[in-house]
């Protein structure tokens, strides 16, 4: 319930439209019944030969009823919606700004096709939350409240009937149903999520699953999987069909008693006749009104999943954090640090003792998947030590907040993201077109133009060129601390070299981070760190670490005769 009640709250910031559907909803109910009512009496008195100049008010009365009612249902629907789609914008706006405070690490870990059921679906659905479950209830029993005191004046037996009516179409009708449709109502967007999830793993796995000749596969299991959703789409509007069948039935039932009792009354001298024909109109108008609430159980079920799923649940408290301030050149230092990532089982990084002096340059080699990428990733704040702290210039980096330390850090990742648009668009910059062509030479990318496309992706880029638009990025930004993940790993020796050095130019007095499979070109660092299955292994200058002959001199043999 905590997902609607902050749909809630963002209605409540539409208080006077709020009120005014509520109030154009009674108007526009109440003068139904009242139409029909009065339309009830006017024929019973035609048919008894009344002269028409002394049913003039009534006819006036019907008349004007019948305009009433178009007009309170115009401005009801109309204030409805306006109150919907504001506070849809609120809740759009409100899961934008729930997202932008996950850490990036999070937002990965949402599928994406997820993520996208989540964004538009299931706010779309909430648009449901005032339109089909806050006010209509609210309406409906305004209306029924008065015509039942309006009823009593005439008899309690048909008030009663009414109010047995009221509880069967409002309350035992729709528990029933609920109870019947719950298991069904569970899975709808789990299908939805589900095929979404699918569909978008589809499109950006197309190449390769046509490649390994698993695409009929996979398109097999997506038609599968929308088979399912359509299947408890259905079963969720055949329940939603069922009950307004019954619901109908309800009101009809209740006209038939009415007729009854009404014969009952009028048979023993305790109401006139001439009310009977109005009593019947009266009954199957306001029971048009109990319609919305057969859908009300279904609606406020999908209602709340939705609400859930877009307002989820934030695993991670955010803890006070200061912004870094200019930090000049960083140290950066790692004491006892264990990680494991969330949902693992075994410890990525053990008992991590790391100092990184400012202004150095520092290599982390080591084989694949020994925890090197790892090691930025805490460094980023994108995932969190489970045990030990890591500072920077003798601060708690827990205390710092990312976006003060990323807007000190140039970082290129192994994954780095490409938007359709231009070269221009990729740079992320607001640097002049001068600046930009410059990084741009400086990366050895001079044969693009900043009006040049990039695909979604960068699909229309070669791996290097990715990896040199990535690196282009960074000459546009000023930062005192570098931490490059195999950020070179697709050029050639020759290109790697040289942008290695424009890299090297910028960052002359700050502190840089290298992440390297090769071992080539390491004597120019000032600390190599040897990482294996999760632990520092050994450090130390190139020289040291060749004297030692130990772990790095023996990569460094397995390179050699490998060249
Ligand atoms: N997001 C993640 N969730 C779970 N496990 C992960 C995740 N990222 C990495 N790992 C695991 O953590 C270990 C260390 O990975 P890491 O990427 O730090 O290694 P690496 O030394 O940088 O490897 P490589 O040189 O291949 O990039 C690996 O066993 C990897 O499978």
């Amino acid at each position: 319930m905590i997902g609607l009640s902050i749909v809630m709250k963002q209605l409540m910031q539409e208080k006077r439209d709020v009120l005014l559907s509520i109030f154009f909803g009674f108007i526009a109910g109440i003068a139904a019944v009242g139409l029909f009512t009065a339309s009830g009496y006017l024929i019973s008195q035609a048919a008894l030969g009344v002269p028409i100049y002394a049913l003039t008010v009534v006819i006036a009365i019907v008349k004007l009823l019948g305009f009433t009612r178009a007009l309170a249902r115009y401005s009801e629907r109309y204030f409805s919606h306006r109150a919907t789609f504001t506070m849809m914008s609120h809740v759009r706006v409100q899961f934008f700004e729930k997202l932008q405070h996950l850490s990036p690490a999070r937002i990965q870990r949402f599928r994406s096709g997820d993520l996208l059921s989540r964004a538009v679906s299931n706010v779309d659905s909430l648009q449901n939350f005032f339109l089909r479950i806050f006010y209509p209830p609210i309406v409906l029993m305004l209306i029924f409240l008065s015509t039942i005191l309006f009823t009593l004046y005439f008899s309690i037996w048909i008030a009663i009937l009414l109010v047995l009516g009221l509880l069967l179409s409002t309350i035992v009708l729709p528990v029933l149903f609920a109870k019947l449709a719950q298991t069904n109502e569970q899975s709808v967007h789990e299908h939805e999520s589900q095929l979404s999830s699918q569909a978008t793993e589809l499109l950006f796995g197309f190449q390769d699953l046509k490649i390994h000749q698993q695409l009929n596969q996979k398109l097999d299991e997506f038609k599968e999987s929308n088979e399912d959703y359509i299947d408890t789409q259905a079963k969720d509007r055949k329940h939603e069909l069922i009950n307004q069948v019954f619901d109908g039935w309800v009101g009809l039932l209740m006209a038939w008693a009415v007729l009854a009792v009404g014969g009952w009354l009028i048979a023993n001298g305790q109401m006139e006749g001439v009310w009977l024909a109005m009593f019947m109109l009266l009954t199957l108008t306001v029971f048009e009104n109990t319609a919305p609430m057969a859908a009300f159980p279904q609606h406020f079920n999908e209602n709340k999943q939705a609400a859930n799923r877009v307002f989820f649940k934030q695993d991670q408290t955010t803890k006070p954090s200061q912004p870094l301030g200019d930090a000049g050149a960083m140290e950066v230092s790692f004491w006892n640090v264990h990680f494991t990532y969330p949902e693992e089982q075994l410890e990525t990084l053990h008992d991590i003792n790391l100092s990184i002096p400012a202004s150095q340059k520092t290599a982390i080699v080591g084989a694949s998947g020994s925890g090197k990428s790892t090691l930025l990733q805490l460094i980023l704040k994108l995932e969190e030590p489970n045990d030990g702290q890591l500072f920077i210039n003798s601060g708690r980096i827990s205390e710092v907040e990312p976006e003060s330390l990323w807007k000190q850090t140039n970082t290129i990742l192994q994954d780095q993201h490409f938007f359709a648009g231009t070269i221009r668009d990729n740079l992320l910059s607001d640097a002049n077109d001068e600046q930009l062509t410059y990084a741009l030479k400086r990366a050895r990318l001079e044969q693009f133009s900043l009006n040049d496309a990039v695909y979604e992706q960068g699909d229309n880029l070669s791996g290097g060129e990715k990896q040199r638009l990535a690196i282009a990025r960074t000459f546009l930004r000023d930062a005192n601390l570098w931490l490059l993940d195999e950020a070179t790993s697709s050029l050639d020796h020759i290109t790697a070299k040289e942008v290695m050095n424009e890299i090297f130019k910028d960052a002359s007095n700050d502190t840089l981070i290298l992440v390297s499979h090769n071992l080539q070109g390491l004597e120019q660092m000032d600390q190599i760190i040897v990482m294996d299955s999760g632990e520092v292994v050994e450090e130390g200058t190139f020289d040291e670490l060749m004297e030692q002959k130990s772990f790095f001199y023996q990569l460094k043999q397995i390179e050699n005769d490998t060249l």
